[in-house]
């Protein structure tokens, strides 16, 4: 059976040097950050979120952010036009740092819940959207791409439910002041497929398709379901971090972000393009997973390894 309303191309948003590293407790060294990012660009990710320019207070992990995007500019030199490095940005402040570093994309934060809008940025939305106001000029003068994200579009670890049409709301908002793409995040991964299209569909009532991504976290082992959900709306870029690393550290509980080698499975499995090499993202995954002590939790990337090695033993007992 074919499934209906499918494209031949998806865009991918790496996440993983952001929002898969910025829960980690233990420190994670400068140089381990640039090479996850140099092997993501190597397998094939042409846009990568690769820092976050936040207060170091809050979130310790990422403090070191204009050294990974100075290694990776280094690496990258002359960039291809076909990459863009994109960075989290709460404030002013934090713009000033972005465009020192010479990223290509910012992503101002919010949140479709006005609780978590307080435990992750300390104010309101609406202060939110009021502090993005100078950043977005501050970018539009740089020529900087500014991406906004939603986060808790599905569901709130403080608030409990959000109305389906929440994410839309703050989406209006966020256009007014210049933003130009909007991450739509289930930030504690709660959201079923259903859901997903009823939230999804009202943002497109707002903004153009082209202009929405989907952001999936997988805490329920939906997101994959999700992504399925919101491609048959018509969504055509999403987010996923490597070897589904990652968590808010202002949404205890939540698991990572929608392994990127299970998305790619998944997108391959439906003959829909999205530029990167499955087996070197697994070994990137791998050796990530491997670097900061964890197991590897991707499922597609698990089988594939596994795989691999009863081929290999196979080929040596014949
Ligand atoms: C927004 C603030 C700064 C307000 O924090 P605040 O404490 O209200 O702000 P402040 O202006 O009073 O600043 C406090 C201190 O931080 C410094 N500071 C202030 N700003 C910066 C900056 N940009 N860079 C470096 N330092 C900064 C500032 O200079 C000051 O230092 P002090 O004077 O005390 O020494 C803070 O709440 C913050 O940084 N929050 C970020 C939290 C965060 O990064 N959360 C995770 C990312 S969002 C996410 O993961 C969700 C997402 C995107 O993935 C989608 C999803 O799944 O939902």
């Amino acid at each position: 059976m074919q499934l209906r309303s499918l494209p031949k191309q998806v865009n991918l948003v790496e996440v993983g040097p952001r929002d898969g590293l910025q829960n980690e407790k233990q420190h994670i060294e400068t140089g381990i950050k640039a090479e996850l990012c140099n092997r993501l660009l190597a397998a094939g990710v042409s846009r990568l979120e690769a820092a976050a320019f936040v207060s170091p207070k809050w979130v310790p992990q990422m403090a070191d952010g204009a050294a990974v995007i100075a290694s990776l500019n280094r690496t990258l030199s002359p960039k291809p036009q076909s990459v863009s490095v994109s960075a989290l940005v709460p404030n002013l402040k934090g713009m000033e740092a972005a465009i020192e570093a010479g990223v290509d994309e910012i992503v101002v934060f919010t949140a479709a819940s006005e609780a978590f809008a307080q435990k992750n940025i300390n104010c309101s939305i609406a202060e939110s959207i009021e502090r993005f106001k100078p950043v977005i000029e501050l970018a539009r003068r740089a020529d900087i791409h500014i991406r906004g994200s939603i986060s808790c579009a599905l569901g709130c670890p403080y608030q409990g439910d959000v109305p389906v049409t929440a994410a839309a709301e703050v989406v209006k908002r966020l256009h007014g002041i210049g933003v130009q793409e909007f991450d739509v995040a289930d930030t504690i991964g709660v959201g079923t497929a259903g859901r997903v299209s009823e939230v999804f569909s009202a943002v497109a009532k707002v903004s153009p398709l082209n202009q929405i991504a989907g952001h999936f976290h997988d805490t329920y082992g939906q997101a994959l379901a999700n992504i399925l959900a919101a491609l048959q709306v018509g969504v055509r870029t999403f987010h996923s971090s490597v070897a589904g690393l990652g968590g808010c550290p202002y949404a205890k509980g939540a698991t990572g972000n929608v392994a990127t080698e299970d998305v790619v499975y998944l997108l391959q499995g439906l003959g829909i393009a999205c530029g990167i090499d499955l087996g070197e993202l697994v070994k990137t995954g791998a050796w990530i997973s491997g670097q900061i002590g964890k197991p590897y939790a991707s499922r597609a990337g698990k089988a594939l390894l596994n795989k691999q090695q009863a081929e290999m033993l196979t080929e040596s007992a014949g």
